[in-house]
């Protein structure tokens, strides 16, 4: 293996200060036999902050999360998660990551109140002063909506309260770091609004740091501090969805009316020209309307550059 080297120590990893990355990717490399799909991923994540992965499908997203989860042995390149590299973190580094995968199908039988408390107490052990552990029971139903199905059988469950149970189940252990792969698929739009407040919660209070994958560009561009688009086995681009805009076009539209009729404008630099524009028209000026490049479009530039490039 080819390895990049990384500043930080391997072991159990005790704490990040404040600073110092939570995760930190260098020119990771995936293939599974001869397919290539990580050809140099790099990117880094702070404490507290919110990173949406955006890609079309089959471009490496899970197979990305696996590896920093430690669930999937890398090809090459250079991985610390929690200061740990995830192939070689042991049992105390786990417990300060949270899991959300896919869907919890096991334990049909089992109450939900019932489970939370029986997958809690594993964490018990790993409880310190200023991340208690685990989540008591009552506060984490309250958090994630489902204090009135605390007694009700997870078969019994609906699509989107599950959806939630499998959040409670990767949040029990008060996580640092937690993932979530497609979080919402399933949700309607109240139960999506109500897990956003959740995620925005966790970051604000606990200063949990978060990796979500996600196909919903409207959620992603709510969350994210910052989106990072992997097209073509990198990083094709990563920013806020503002930053993301204008690396695309640079170019905002405006468009207006004045003495019925319509006008639509180009320009770099949309302040300036709003400011000519009524300098030189002022009230006869209406319908004002500046605009960026949606997330839609600039991802769909974005993606299309990055496989044109890769082939
Ligand atoms: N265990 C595996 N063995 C062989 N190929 C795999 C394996 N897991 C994933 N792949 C392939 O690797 C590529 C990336 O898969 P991955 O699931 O990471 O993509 P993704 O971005 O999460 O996709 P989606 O948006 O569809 O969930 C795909 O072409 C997939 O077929």
């Amino acid at each position: 293996m080819n390895e990049t080297v990384l500043a930080g120590e391997a072991g159990v990893g005790r704490g990040v200060p404040i600073d110092e990355a939570v995760i930190e990717v260098r020119d990771l490399r995936m293939s599974y036999g001869p397919k290539e799909v990580l050809t140099g991923v790099d990117f880094t994540a702070h404490r507290g902050e919110v990173l949406v992965l955006l890609g079309p499908n089959g471009a490496g997203k899970t197979t990305t999360i696996e590896i920093l989860e430690g669930f999937r042995r890398r090809s090459g390149g250079a991985v610390r998660v929690l200061g740990v590299d995830p192939e070689q973190g042991a049992e105390q580094w786990r417990a300060r990551l949270g899991v959300v995968l896919q869907s919890w199908r096991d334990h049909s039988k089992w109450k939900v109140r019932e489970l939370l408390e029986h997958l809690g107490a594993y964490y018990s052990v790993y409880s310190t002063a200023d991340r208690p552990r685990p989540w008591p029971v009552d506060e984490l139903l309250e958090v994630v909506g489902l204090t009135e199905s605390a007694g009700t059988k997870i078969a019994r469950l609906s699509g989107g309260q599950r959806r939630r149970l499998d959040v409670a189940i990767g949040i029990v252990g008060h996580p640092e770091l937690l993932f979530l792969d497609e979080p919402t698929v399933g949700f309607d739009p109240e139960a999506r609004r109500e897990f956003h407040d959740l995620v925005h919660r966790l970051t604000d209070v606990d200063e949990t740091t978060i990796m979500l994958t996600t196909h919903d560009l409207d959620e992603a561009e709510k969350l994210a501090d910052r989106i990072l688009i992997l097209s073509g086995g990198r990083i094709a681009a990563a920013g806020s969805a503002d930053e993301l805009s204008r690396q695309v076009s640079g170019e905002t539209e405006i468009r207006w009316t004045r003495d019925g009729q319509r006008f639509v404008h180009s320009a770099a630099e949309a302040t300036g020209f709003v400011r000519e524009l009524f300098r030189q028209h002022g009230d006869a000026i209406g319908d004002l309307e500046v605009r960026r490049s949606s997330l839609e479009e600039t991802y769909m530039k974005l993606v299309r550059e990055a496989e044109g490039s890769a082939r």
